[in-house]
């Protein structure tokens, strides 16, 4: 896979715009300062699949190239780690030369390969910094939250955290967003305890990551909460779709940090090509758009694809229903249970990324179609809700939207704010919604909660992992249906029988009697289907 890639990336480059020299420049610095999107410049005349291939390729495509910039010392070509099994690992090639400094230690280092997930991953030592704005509103995440969060988000990336630090602030410093005593504090955490990679909780521009990574030191990368979710997006995105989409959302988040990264070429040739650097950001800018309007359009065109799907699905009248809700609220695991699929669902975050769906029969014999997606967080970075628009357009074509919480979950109130603030970008606010309190069986007083959930109007409490309460939120669902549906007394003739049928199976029929001139049907039908009724209901009024 690694070897195809790098072919891909030279062919791709030999029918496309000669790399200037400052470009191989540009690619070092891109794998320094950006470790976690495993970016590089991309070709004018790449084919989305190229792009999408050169993106989520590790880094040894970049040596395909090896041009030799004028007047600048050439680095030497780092060797690529290959590590068994998943290209999307998180490889870098300092960490093949880490290793070979280290070579005398390897036993130590070798002690940080870990196989997750049947995956052998390399644990970079990560440090985590926040800042808690004063006068932050109480009811979003305080922040050793936010960076308990934080730290599961780089366990997730395959990242060893070794320590944690935050600052109060009223506003971050605009040149390196937290205060200069703060920045002194993690350089000697960073010396002191072998740091690689220091992660912030909120978005840094590119300013600020220049101006750290220069104080931290040169090996030490830094990066943002946003960088690391596009990664382990980018580790796990399985589908076509879903890997497009991720590489839109690192570009996006590419390119204005294009800003200014080029000055050093300047510094380095003592001036003579002055000027450059400012042409080069322009160059690479303008790839990069270029990059980002193929995307889209081979994005457009899998989205119509799977319009074409959705459409052919409205044919089958049976309503779909989507789950939504907080990342790891359990939202596969009750897919599973209901529909014995086989969805992916483990104790981490973003688990899953594409939707999945599957028919579910209820008892009483009806059916549903129930939609899995991708969970939100807290500080979803909006060019990744952008991103991800085409797979949410399944939530928004929904009968009902049924909201999974961890009841469990310490920060549950926190969560469920999260997930209706995504959900009000996403305009869904028609939708009937129906709330599930999951994990039930974790919570530490069952009983309470349950007495909690009796007094509310749309809560059901479950527990998707042993399956209790299924039958109360099937009988939720069927509610809830209802309610959405319109009340119709019609007369059908005869000769309707097909349309009979499907209003036995996508509504709810309460009486049925023959007549001469046809079927009397007294039903709760989705408004669709109460269109098509509407000459027969005439006829129902004009009934004796
Ligand atoms: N104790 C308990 N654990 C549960 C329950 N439901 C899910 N889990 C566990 O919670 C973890 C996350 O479950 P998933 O189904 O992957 O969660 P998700 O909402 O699909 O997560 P994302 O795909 O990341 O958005 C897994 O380890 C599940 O086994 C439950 O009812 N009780
Ligand atoms: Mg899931």
């Amino acid at each position: 896979m690694m070897k195809t890639c790098a072919c891909l990336h030279t062919s791709s480059y030999s029918s496309s715009l000669p790399l200037l020299p400052s470009t191989f420049l540009f690619q070092q610095q891109q794998l320094r300062y950006h470790h976690f999107l495993n970016f590089r410049s991309l070709s004018l005349n790449a084919t989305p699949r190229e792009i999408q291939l050169q993106l989520s390729s590790s880094n040894d495509a970049v040596l395909s190239q090896n041009p030799t910039p004028p007047h600048i010392e050439e680095p030497p070509p780092p060797t690529p780690l290959v590590l068994s099994g998943d290209d999307k690992t998180t490889t870098n090639n300092k960490l093949k030369k880490k290793k070979d400094i280290n070579d005398d230690n390897s036993s130590n280092f070798d002690n940080r390969f870990k196989l997750r997930n049947g995956k052998e991953v390399f644990e970079e030592k990560a440090y985590l910094v926040g800042v808690e704005r004063k006068g932050d509103v109480s009811d979003s995440f305080g922040i050793e939250d936010s960076l308990s969060e934080l730290k599961q988000l780089a366990d997730t990336a395959g990242l060893l955290v070794v320590d944690s630090t935050y600052q109060k602030l009223a506003s971050p410093n605009p040149r390196t967003y937290i205060g200069s005593g703060k920045v002194s504090e993690i350089k000697s955490a960073i010396n002191a305890l072998d740091v690689e990679t220091v992660i912030f909780d909120d978005e840094l521009s590119a300013g600020q990551l220049r101006n750290l990574e220069k104080v931290f030191g040169g090996d030490v990368r830094v990066c943002d909460r946003t960088a690391l979710i596009l990664d382990i997006f980018n580790q796990r995105a399985a589908t076509h779709e879903a890997s497009l989409q991720v590489s839109l959302a690192q570009m996006e988040y590419q390119l204005p940090r294009l800003t200014k990264m080029w000055t050093h070429l300047e510094r380095q040739s003592g001036g003579q090509v002055k000027g450059m650097g400012e042409k080069q950001i322009e160059v690479d800018k303008r790839i990069l758009r270029n990059q980002i309007g193929v995307l889209k359009k081979e994005l457009e065109s899998v989205r119509k694809h799977r319009k074409q799907y959705r459409n052919r699905r409205v044919s089958v009248p049976v309503p779909v229903i989507s789950l939504v809700g907080y990342t790891n609220a359990g939202k596969s695991t009750l897919l599973n249970q209901l529909t014995g699929a086989d969805v992916l669902a483990e104790d981490k975050l973003f688990a899953t990324l594409d939707p999945t769906t599957r028919r579910v029969q209820m008892k009483n014999g009806k059916e549903f179609l129930l939609t899995d997606t991708v969970g939100f967080i807290q500080k979803l970075p909006t060019t990744l809700v952008a991103a991800f628009r085409a797979t949410l357009e399944e939530i928004s074509e929904s009968s009902l939207l049924v909201h999974v919480v961890d009841i469990s979950h310490p920060l549950v109130e926190q969560q469920i704010n999260a997930v209706d603030k995504v959900l009000s970008e996403l305009d869904v606010s028609s939708i009937p919604r129906l709330m599930v309190w999951n994990k039930i069986d974790k919570a530490s007083d069952p009983q309470k909660i349950r007495l909690e959930a009796e007094k509310r109007d749309d809560v059901v409490c479950i527990s998707a992992l042993s399956g209790d309460g299924l039958q109360e939120f099937c009988d939720a669902i069927q509610d809830k249906l209802k309610d959405s549906m319109v009340w119709v007394e019609a007369l059908l003739p005869f000769e309707n029988g097909d349309l009979l049928s499907t209003i036995h199976q996508v509504g709810m029929v309460e009486k049925t009697e023959y007549t001469e001139q046809g079927t009397y049907i007294k039903a709760h039908v989705p408004l669709r289907y109460a269109r098509l009724l509407t000459p027969m209901r005439q006829l129902c009024v004009s009934r004796p």
